[in-house]
């Protein structure tokens, strides 16, 4: 299964709250459709611009784009977790030249899919690869979003892309934490360093690089603890980890990855501010987009922050992640 049927279908409690969405606004005082021959199918500009679409079947209802309309609009976008900010952007360009306009669901989910693809595409970027080696991606992100998983499934990837990979499980004080790390390396067919249960991180992290640059390792992904609760202990956690890994490479962490759960909506974009307090983001990666209806709000992060958006994940298995694709996130998130 291609990723993005996958998305498609796995995106649906997202994309039904804003296709369904739609369709209410426009059914609700639309006239009665008066029913007409319905001529060849063809997809529309914006279609034919940015996929295949379904066609504005000429019998759908219609309303004309008014200032109610676009402030049903704008609620339904702030409903489905895109925010104040880029729902109000997003309407008043998609208004642009068409108030008064009599428009289709179908036309106004092409028009919202091609709005949020311009806002997403400038921050679509798979985790760069640098000829350093060892490359050091830190993993941060709070307890639950993924960061394990995530982790499991990037070196997964990369070893299929013909990468030598290690993982160095951060998180010591999680025994739990350490034995999921663990299997996904297995699965993954990349080795994991552990540290006995509560010691340093740093040392953990000191250890794996000199064996990374010992055995000539491509890429070392280094998973560290999520404990919000006690922001000042994390930050100086990670920055001693930071420190530490400096003394082997200053120029590391080459890549700092926020991991976020798409379940927790609007609160992800807090989750970034604190994180970009306690260290260097480079990118994000957003997990669980399966089975939440908050997905609009991975484009709230885009508009917000525009930090690289590395990947996406819709499932718990090892293929369920991909690098992120505007256009195809855009469409489904739609219904289209
Ligand atoms: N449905 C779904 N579940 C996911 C996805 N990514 C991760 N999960 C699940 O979310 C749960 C937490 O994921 P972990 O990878 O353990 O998260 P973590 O951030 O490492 O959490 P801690 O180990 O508690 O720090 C696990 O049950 C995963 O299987 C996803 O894209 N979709």
């Amino acid at each position: 299964m291609s990723f993005f049927t996958k998305l498609r279908d796995r995106l649906t409690r997202s994309s039904s709250k804003i296709g369904e969405g739609l369709d209410g606004i426009v059914e609700v005082t639309s006239a009665p459709a008066v029913p007409q021959p319905a001529p060849a199918p063809s997809p529309g500009l914006v279609g034919r611009l940015f996929g295949t679409g379904p066609a504005a079947r000429p019998d759908e209802p219609r309303r004309a784009l008014d200032d109610a309309m676009l402030e049903e609009l704008e609620d339904m976008l702030v409903q489905a977790d895109l925010g104040v900010d880029t729902a109000l952007r997003i309407t008043a360009n998609l208004a642009e030249g068409r108030m008064g306009r009599r428009m289709s669901s179908t036309e106004l989910k092409e028009l919202l899919a091609a709005e949020i693809a311009r806002i997403m595409t400038p921050v679509a970027r798979p985790l760069p690869i640098y000829p350093k080696k060892p490359q050091v991606v830190l993993v941060v992100g709070v307890n639950g979003a993924g960061k394990t998983t995530t982790i499991g499934k990037l070196a997964s990837q990369f070893r299929a892309a013909g990468k030598s990979v290690m993982i160095a499980a951060g998180d010591t004080f999680r025994a739990a934490a350490v034995e999921q790390l663990q299997i996904w390396g297995q699965r993954a067919g990349v080795p994991v360093m552990v540290a006995a249960q509560g010691s340093d991180p740093a040392s953990l992290a000191f250890d794996a690089m000199t064996r990374a640059e010992a055995e000539g390792a491509d890429l070392l992904m280094i998973d560290t603890a999520g404990r919000l609760q006690n922001r000042q202990d994390l930050m100086e956690e990670l920055a001693k980890i930071v420190r530490v890994i400096r003394k082997k490479d200053p120029t590391a962490p080459h890549n700092t990855l926020l991991v976020l759960d798409a379940t927790t909506g609007q609160n992800a974009l807090n989750q970034v501010e604190t994180f970009r307090q306690l260290a260097d983001v480079s990118g994000l990666v957003m997990t669980k987009l399966d089975g939440t209806a908050r997905g609009g709000v991975l484009v709230a992060l885009a508009d917000r922050f525009g930090l690289p958006i590395h990947a996406i994940g819709v499932g718990e298995q090892i293929d369920d992640l991909d690098a992120f694709d505007p256009n195809d996130f855009a469409r489904a998130l739609v219904g289209l």
